[in-house]
């Protein structure tokens, strides 16, 4: 049953953002199903409350692939202990008349939503609005209303994490819910380019063909920047793009870079695309900054001091998805330790983000640890469990997390440990790092300027 579980997690991924789903989802534990009621545990209120109101109809939905029969979600309030008793439990099931309370959902209900491929909150009114995206807000948000348009396609274009996929999707929401009965096909370069090989190769290049031309009213194609050097890919596309434009179809366009910049394009399609109104986003100023902190953590419920909110919106410049890291690791790290939010939570986070630093992996960060203390990683990745080993795991499990955006899964899985040891080693390495004179602290900052001075030297 774990694995069904396991499997039913994968899919929750879609549609949270890495930092939502390992502070969340991968920390929900399995605890029975019974034939009809999966039973789950929640580490504390607060995530028992965020599981409820953003997760249990896509759990009951998603669910029941692996459980056929599931008809109800209990969330238990468990002790990071399993051994200590479960606490308190809260049921989400099958209405059986419509007053039941607000925590009732049905599948009927939520069904037809979860069937949609948008995120659900990829929405207009959660996208914050300033000079450096309002052009591409403003020319979505006509794209997504019935009013005669200048133009019937645009091309996003922007730096990764600045809100392309967002906007998009916020387009599919938005006509999924204003006109049902419109056909929208969302697909990435290379879902597009992936189901025309396959159709190729099944010989169903027809089908293919037409569920693009004759299937579709509006048209969202992320990423194109993957038909790079694909030129038979290029040719069909160029042969849809000229069919949906000819019939008065919508087509909204992502990539990083212009389409003139990109490479090996064939001329057809580097024309097409030329063609179509380009709508850049630049990265946010720092008011528009401040107000997706502010949003981003009422959507969770939270509210933060204005000193936090202005500080990450000062620290961390580059992109929106770092933003958004930034803000999750706090929320986590506050949930997990039972922190407040405060300007000291706010800077340890930060640290591990500031903009100068590229992005770490796992085995860079370990072989840091390993070097400082003189163990080597099949010692921390063994049994051993004495002083120094112990603590070059847990430290190296704790550095991980800072430095890397690795999941806690994927830690636990490079040092042969479990998601919980991972929790524990970072929550024991936080508390030995608050004591006055911890000799820990030395080490620490010695393998963090090892580890910040070798990813500068690149
Ligand atoms: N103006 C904004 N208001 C609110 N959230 C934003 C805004 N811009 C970006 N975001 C958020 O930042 C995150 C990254 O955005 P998104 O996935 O749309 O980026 P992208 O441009 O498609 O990046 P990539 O090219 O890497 O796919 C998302 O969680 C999105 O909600």
């Amino acid at each position: 049953m774990l694995k069904e579980w396991e499997a039913v997690q994968e899919r929750l991924k879609e549609g949270l953002s890495r930092g939502q789903y390992d502070l969340w989802v991968a920390t929900l534990r399995f605890l029975q199903f019974d034939g009809q009621v999966l039973i789950l545990g929640c580490r504390n209120s607060l995530h028992r409350d965020w599981v409820r109101n953003h997760l249990v109809s896509r759990i009951l939905t998603l669910g029941r692939d692996r459980f056929p029969q599931l008809e109800q979600v209990r969330l238990e309030l468990v002790s990071e202990d399993p051994l200590l008793e479960r606490e308190e439990a809260d049921d989400w099931q099958i209405p059986e008349d419509a007053h039941q309370g607000p925590r009732q959902l049905s599948f009927r209900d939520v069904g037809q939503k979860l069937r949609s491929p948008f995120n659900p909150r990829f929405t207009f009114d959660q996208f914050v609005v300033g000079r450096s995206n309002h052009f591409a807000y403003a020319t979505c948000l006509a794209m997504a209303g019935q009013q005669s348009l200048y133009n019937q396609s645009v091309y996003l274009m922007a730096d990764p994490g600045l809100g392309k996929s967002h906007l998009t999707h916020a387009v599919g929401n938005l006509l999924m819910t204003s006109q049902p009965a419109i056909r929208v096909r969302y697909v990435t370069a290379e879902q597009f380019a992936n189901e025309m090989i396959r159709a190729l190769k099944r010989d169903r290049i027809e089908d293919f063909k037409s569920r693009y031309r004759d299937g579709c009213d509006v048209l969202l194609l992320e990423k194109v920047e993957f038909f790079s050097g694909k030129k038979k890919i290029q040719d069909e596309l160029v042969y849809t793009l000229d069919e949906l434009l000819d019939r008065g179809r919508r087509i909204i366009c992502t990539g990083k870079t212009a389409p003139n910049d990109i490479p090996k394009l064939n001329h057809e399609l580097r024309s097409r695309l030329g063609g179509v109104l380009v709508a850049p986003i630049e990265r946010p100023d720092f008011a528009t900054r401040k107000e997706i902190i502010r949003r981003k953590a009422a959507y969770d419920g939270v509210e933060l001091p204005m000193d936090v909110v202005e500080f990450l919106a000062d620290r961390i410049t580059s992109d929106v998805r770092r933003l958004e890291s930034c803000l999750v690791g706090m929320l986590a790290k506050s949930s997990i330790l039972g922190r407040p939010i405060s300007m000291d939570l706010a800077r340890e986070v930060t640290q591990a983000m500031l903009d100068y630093l590229p992005s770490l992996d796992i085995p860079h960060v370990a072989e840091a640890v390993c070097t400082s203390f003189g163990v080597s990683m099949e010692e921390l990745r063994s049994k051993a469990r004495n002083k120094k080993v112990s603590e070059a795991r847990q430290l190296a499990m704790y550095l991980c997390r800072k430095y890397t955006s690795e999941s806690l899964n994927a830690i636990a899985q490079a040092f042969g440990r479990s998601h919980s040891t991972v929790i524990y080693a970072i929550k024991k390495v936080d508390q030995e790092l608050g004591r006055k004179n911890s000799h820990l602290k030395k080490r620490m900052e010695h393998v963090a300027r090892r580890i910040e001075t070798r990813c500068l030297d690149g």
